[in-house]
């Protein structure tokens, strides 16, 4: 890892508002606070506005108001371009089917973060992409991503992320494709690779393998924080 990979970034949320095109509000989270490194889960029913708590803090829904920070840097408040610019940078999403390119086989689309990155990352960051293609049990790196199953490119939208250690990890049910031996195979690779590198990790998920690994896990109902402790 270059110098020019920072570790994890604290984030602060003040305000958030998401509202649907029709003015209804789909999720409203007066204040959240999370240090730099923390491993943070969310859970709650379906509808509840978890997915769109997750798109409010990647920066990538219309309709929001408030302050979402990342360090020093409110999302909400960067042009299209420089938010679009900070979420390269920064933030690895493992969301599903998240623009996947179509064009490309599964270990470039893995791997395609190197092309924003020094070129002397490149090779490294390429290499990791292949492993965790493997770790994945995908053995289809020279397969176009059009030609694969919905889990397969969702394992391949896991790749991409994990292998840009990116210091800001924003996953949506990571393991829904998986079965159960390569979810918890996931499940340790993630808890380890956030671990080591510091970096933040907020993973809505239905699976108690993943969020009884976290350190924080927040329960939304109704576009609300209802429960904010431990695991259990
Ligand atoms: N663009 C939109 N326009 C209108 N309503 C929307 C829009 N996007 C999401 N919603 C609504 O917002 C609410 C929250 O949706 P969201 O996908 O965040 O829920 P979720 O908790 O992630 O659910 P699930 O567990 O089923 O994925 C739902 O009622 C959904 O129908």
């Amino acid at each position: 890892m270059g110098d020019s990979r920072p570790t994890g970034l604290p984030l602060s949320v003040s305000a958030l508002e998401v509202r649907s095109p029709r003015g209804r509000v789909l999720l409203s989270l007066p204040a959240l606070e999370a240090p730099a490194g923390a491993l943070i889960g969310i859970r709650g029913p379906s509808g509840a506005g978890k997915s769109t708590l997750l798109y409010a803090l990647s920066g990538l829904i219309g309709g929001t108001t408030g302050a979402v920070r990342w360090g020093q840097t409110d999302l909400l408040s960067l042009s299209a371009e420089r938010r679009a610019a900070f979420r390269a940078r920064h933030i690895g999403m493992i969301f599903q089917d998240f623009l996947l390119f179509e064009e490309l086989d599964a270990l470039g689309n893995a791997g395609i973060t190197a092309l924003f990155r020094p070129r002397a990352e490149r090779p490294s960051l390429r290499a990791r992409a292949a492993e965790r293609l493997a770790r994945l049990g995908l053995d289809l790196g020279d397969r176009g991503v059009g030609s694969l199953s919905g889990g397969e490119r969702q394992r391949v939208a896991i790749a991409r992320a994990m292998a840009a250690e990116a210091p800001i990890l924003l996953a949506d049910e990571p393991t829904a494709s998986l079965d159960r031996a390569a979810a918890d195979r996931l499940i340790d690779d993630l808890v380890a690779l956030t671990r080591d590198t510091g970096t933040t990790l907020i993973a809505v998920s239905h699976d108690l393998h993943l969020i009884d690994r976290m350190d924080r896990v927040l329960t939304i109902e109704d576009g609300t924080l209802t429960k904010d402790g431990g695991p259990a």
